[in-house]
């Protein structure tokens, strides 16, 4: 597959959700930072059942003496002053005091603040109020958790992104490193480590590996007539013929310049013989587009278990020389194996 050019929608998706997530990120301190300033305010009273109001009506239907909070005034604390403060609990009750414990606006938050209440001149309760750091707690750890979350989300996207545009760029290097970039066949830097694999894998399952060394006859005229772009286009023609007619077990790579070569597993010489003739006609049948036809000469080699690439390569590319020599649309087999035999139009 050759490389993907341009940005995708997918990358551009992603980068939306990732400065979203940013913003969101910094925005969620902010909110902590507006929470917690409105504990600290004296919101408490949304937090209560009871309002100290409501409970000094209850103090007062048990403690009559304390009538003068139905006349505004709550033995000498105005009813503006515990109206709407949050009530938490009676803490004590003894000796004609009444000891409530209530919410109010403090400061800072775990300062607690006793007053006391006053019937004509006589101490009949008091007030205790103190904040506290409960809900603001959960709500700091609920917080801290969603930024937690946030964060972690964020930084696995921001780290995505680059990571997927350094995988994409790390394949198209491995692209451009393995392939011919005129026909996209595999270049010659891969038939090593192919060779390697294929030739232990042939060992291990006791199979034959074949090589073919082919190369157009009288490429240069076709250049010097038609340009180079013509002869560019034909070489991309002949390595699209060639590799529709190959094995997918069959590698195709492009050895240099006007020469191409095939590495074909789980084939002996018999059977690559019959793919050499095959090939040979093939291109000499095809039509290029252009007045004259294009023909190749072939070389075929097959490689006996431990012989390595240089060898294999050698044997096949001297046979495709004498191709040449014997007249060019033919092939010929490497001298190692059978010095005899070739092929051609009669
Ligand atoms: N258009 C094009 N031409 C190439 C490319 N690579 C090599 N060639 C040409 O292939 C030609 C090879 O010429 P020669 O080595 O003389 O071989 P030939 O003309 O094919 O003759 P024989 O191989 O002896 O049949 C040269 O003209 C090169 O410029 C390529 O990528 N594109």
């Amino acid at each position: 597959m050759p490389p993907e050019g341009g940005r995708s929608l997918a990358d551009l998706l992603q980068l939306v959700v990732v400065t979203l997530v940013v913003v969101m990120a910094l925005a969620v301190p902010v909110i902590h930072f507006d929470v917690q300033r409105r504990y600290l305010d004296g919101n408490l009273t949304t937090l209560s059942l009871l309002t100290a109001e409501q409970l000094m009506r209850q103090v007062i239907a048990r403690n009559p003496e304390l009538w003068a909070y139905e006349q505004g005034r709550i033995a000498g604390l105005l009813r503006d002053q515990v109206r709407g403060v949050a009530v938490r609990q009676v803490v004590s009750s003894e000796g004609g005091e009444t000891v409530v414990e209530i919410g109010t606006p403090l400061p800072a938050p775990l300062s607690t603040h006793r007053q006391w209440l006053f019937d004509a001149g006589r101490p009949v309760g008091a007030l205790e109020t103190s904040a506290s750091l409960r809900p603001l707690l959960r709500d700091s750890l609920l917080l801290a958790l969603v930024l937690a979350l946030i964060g972690g989300v964020g930084v696995a996207l921001l780290c995505r992104y680059p990571l997927a545009r350094l995988r994409r760029a790390e394949r198209d290097i491995r692209y451009l490193a393995e392939h011919d970039p005129l026909t996209g066949l595999l270049n010659r830097h891969v038939v090593e480590a192919l060779f390697e694999r294929e030739s232990a894998r042939a060992r291990r399952h006791h199979l034959q590996l074949s090589i073919v060394i082919f190369d157009i006859d009288h490429f240069k005229r076709v250049n010097d007539r038609h340009g180079h772009d013509c002869g560019d286009r034909v070489l991309r023609q002949l390595a699209g013929l060639v590799s529709r007619h190959v094995r997918a077990s069959d590698y195709l790579v492009r050895w240099g310049g006007e020469e191409f070569l095939i590495l074909s597993t789980h084939t002996d010489l018999a059977m690559a013989r019959t793919l050499v003739e095959k090939l040979r006609r093939l291109v000499a049948a095809h039509d290029f587009g252009l007045a004259q036809s294009i023909t190749i000469s072939l070389g075929v080699c097959g490689c006996m278990p431990g012989d390595g690439l240089h060898a294999c390569v050698g044997c096949a590319d001297a046979a495709m020389y004498r191709a040449k020599r014997a007249g060019r649309n033919r092939w010929c087999e490497g001298d190692g194996v059978d010095s005899g035999a070739e092929g051609a139009d009669a």
